[in-house]
């Protein structure tokens, strides 16, 4: 294996045209920052670099809709995104932006370097141009049908539905976002990176020497490379970006994913003189943490610019996630259907490693998963806090009572003791094994098992009772468990910072270091410990519930905002319609049928007789909200057994956008038996 002397970690630039959400957090922040604060407890030598992306259209577009410039819209959400991030401790050594001189110097260069030595294609050609708006039309100011996936609503980069990365001209049926009209097409001038010259040293680069690489990343760089790669326009007919600083580019910038890869680079420069040592030396492992919809740019189209030039260095991993969903439907910003880091650190104050620790524990590191807010409460209460929080409190509050808050000496071993403290070890080896191939789900899960055996030793050995008779054999106990106790805040000290700066205070020492993991004697004997306070503390069911009621609101928000009247139906004669006998009765009665969700009896004052009519809206009015109401009824629909009662018509309803049913009557009241027709 390839030895290196130090780490440049980067996380994928968050775009700053909204705040980040648990996805986010799941896909790319939370492995890196375990990552990193992993290798920095390991003593390696290791920056990690990120910073919030803001050029691009998606933030001009919002800038428009509020009446704002873009420089407003990506100050606001620079800051969002910033304070959120260090609320939940990830822990970058610099969180730079895209619009700062430094970057701006930098990305110019990088092009201007790539120019001068002839590494672009410059082409004019036909692109897509909104006469209404005067301005040609780049990326997400158009939309269509994806050409792949059928897709009505891909932009003219890429559809999010099936990942492809598109051209405008790809779309069919194209339609400008701006006024909404049919583009045409004018001639414009810009610059190509030709991909196409690089796919051989990238195959080789990526299928022959990274076979090691995660599947979902290999598989969708093979597939690129089969489709056979093309030259990709690296400039835009756009005026919120980076100029094109070159003869012919005026009223152009850079294209945001040129320039937002080269972020990495600036980043690093304003974090250190050295930057140098970190980009250029093959001692450095560069490892990008990405969502998969970022894969094709981090392996394909920065490692071609940084090979154009010539200079840099490889990523030697790209370990990318899947895509988290939220309560079964895909998070999306534009909906507002996610979980906002923000909001939730101001509604869970103290509980950072809890969310830490549930969006680990079920990273999509395979395959797309699912975040409920059940499984975030079951993981709270009977992983944190019934296993390793309430290990940590026995073994605390025991010396407490015992010892007089101090470690006891440890008489002779028992085989079982031994046994349990071989096992630290082993889950050392584990735990790193693990996080070096980016599987963070098993290396929590062994971390975890650590709680486990602790717990398990207390249950086994039984110190409380143990006390009655022999206080030798509960200090040797109470030994044992301190250690794994202090075991506990080395190894989730990557997954769970929060609470192992806490543990570490109850038990009154400094931080022990990654080698120290697996040591027995890490308390000395006579070792005053401190405080000892919960760990963890259980999420009651009305925590839950409330945010789901806020999930379900953000639905009906959008049913509302989202709805389309059904298309009419096929024509109809007017005799079919005399068919129908649609009447105003008045409900003389009405009882939910019993055994049943759905169904209400209703009792009828058709004016033609009284009848029963049974119907399917016990979810949408208590029995007394209808009665003594008028409505509409179709009388002469045959009669059908319902439940063992003969349902004679049907009771006429509106539905809403949202689904709620609404009576169809007379807006005075009227004789029952008046037609309706
Ligand atoms: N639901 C998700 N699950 C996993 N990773 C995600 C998810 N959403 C975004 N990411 C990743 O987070 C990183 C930053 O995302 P970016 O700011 O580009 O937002 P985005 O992909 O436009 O998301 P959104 O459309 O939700 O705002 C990217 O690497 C992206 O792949
Ligand atoms: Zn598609």
């Amino acid at each position: 294996m390839k030895q290196f002397k130090r780490h440049l970690v980067t996380s994928a630039l968050p775009y700053a045209n909204g705040p980040v959400h648990i996805g986010h957090l799941a896909g790319v922040y939370i492995p890196s920052d375990i990552y990193t604060r992993y290798l920095r407890l390991r003593g390696e030598d290791v920056i990690h670099v990120c910073g919030t992306d803001e050029h691009g259209v998606p933030i001009t577009i919002k800038a428009k809709q509020e009446g704002v410039t873009p420089q407003d819209i990506v100050d606001k959400y620079h800051k969002i995104i910033g304070d959120s991030f260090k609320g939940l401790g990830i822990s970058f050594d610099i969180f730079s932006r895209t619009t700062t001189p430094t970057h701006y110097a930098t990305a110019s260069e990088f092009f201007k370097k790539l120019h001068d030595a002839g590494k672009f294609v410059e082409q004019t050609s036909e692109q897509y141009y909104d006469e209404e708006a005067k301005q040609f039309l780049a990326d997400r100011y158009i939309m269509g049908t994806c050409p792949h996936c059928g897709n009505d609503r891909a932009y003219g980069d890429q559809c999010e539905k099936c990942g492809t990365s598109l051209n405008s001209t790809d779309l069919i049926d194209p339609k400008s976002m701006i006024s909404g009209s049919k583009p045409v097409m004018k001639e414009t001038k810009h610059w190509y990176l030709p991909l196409n010259d690089y796919q051989k040293d990238l195959e080789k680069w990526i299928l022959t020497d990274h076979k090691e690489w995660k599947s979902n990343v290999y598989g969708q760089c093979k597939s690129w490379f089969d489709l056979g790669l093309q030259p990709r326009a690296v400039s835009r007919d756009l005026d919120w970006g980076i100029p094109v600083p070159v003869e012919g580019g005026e009223g152009k910038v850079l294209y945001v994913w040129f320039d937002a890869p080269i972020g990495y680079i600036s980043a690093t420069k304003d974090l250190t003189p050295d930057w140098e040592k970190y980009w250029k030396s093959e001692d450095t492992k560069m490892v990008h943490f990405i969502g998969k919809d970022n894969i094709v740019f981090h392996c394909i189209v920065f490692p071609s610019m940084l090979m154009a030039d010539g200079s840099y260095i490889l990523p030697e991993n790209v370990p990318a996630n899947e895509f988290l969903n939220l309560e079964g439907d895909k998070i999306s910003t534009s909906r507002n259907w996610a979980v906002w880091l923000h909001e939730y650190l101001e509604e869970f104050p103290g509980k950072e490693d809890v969310l830490r620790y549930v969006l680990c524990a079920n990273a999509p590191e395979t395959k797309d998963n699912d975040f409920t807010w059940k499984d975030f409460q079951t993981r709270n209460n009977s992983e944190l806090v019934a296993i390793f929080g309430n290990f940590v409190n026995r073994a605390l509050v025991l010396t407490q009572k015992y010892f007089d808050n101090k470690v006891p000496a440890a008489g002779a071993l028992t085989d079982f003791d031994r046994e349990t403290l071989e096992e630290m070890p082993k889950i050392k080896k584990a735990v790193e094994d693990y996080i070096e191939v980016y599987r963070f789900r098993d290396a929590l899960k062994e971390a975890m098992n650590l709680a486990r055996l602790g717990n398990k030793y207390l249950a086994d050995t039984e110190p409380w009772k143990v006390a009655k008779t022999d206080m030798e054999r509960v200090a040797t106990i109470l030994n044992v468990a301190l250690q794994i106790t202090a075991n506990l805040a080395i190894v989730f000290e990557p997954f769970l910072p929060f609470s192992t700066e806490k543990l570490l205070k109850m038990l009154n020492t400094s931080e022990f270091g990654w080698d120290k993991l697996g040591n027995t004697d890490l308390l000395a004997v006579g070792h005053e410990l401190g405080k000892a306070e919960l760990l963890f503390e259980k999420i009651e069911d009305s925590v839950i519930d409330a945010q789901l009621k806020k999930l379900e609101d953000t639905k009906l928000a959008n049913a509302l905002k989202e709805y389309k009247a059904e298309p009419q139906k096929e024509e109809a004669q007017f005799d079919d319609f005399m068919k129908m006998d649609i009447r105003v009765g008045t409900i003389k009665a009405c009882e939910k049928v019993a055994k049943t969700k759905k169904l209400l009896k209703l009792t009828v004052d058709t004016g033609i007789d009284t009848r029963t009519i049974v119907s399917g809206i016990a979810e949408h009015f208590e029995p007394e909200q209808l009665l003594g109401k008028q409505a509409c009824f179709l009388v002469n629909l045959a009669p059908r057994e319902i439940k063992g009662i003969t349902s004679n018509g049907m009771i006429l309803m509106a539905q809403d956008a949202d689904g709620k049913l609404r009576l169809v009557q007379p807006n005075e009241a009227v004789k029952p038996g008046s037609q309706v027709g």
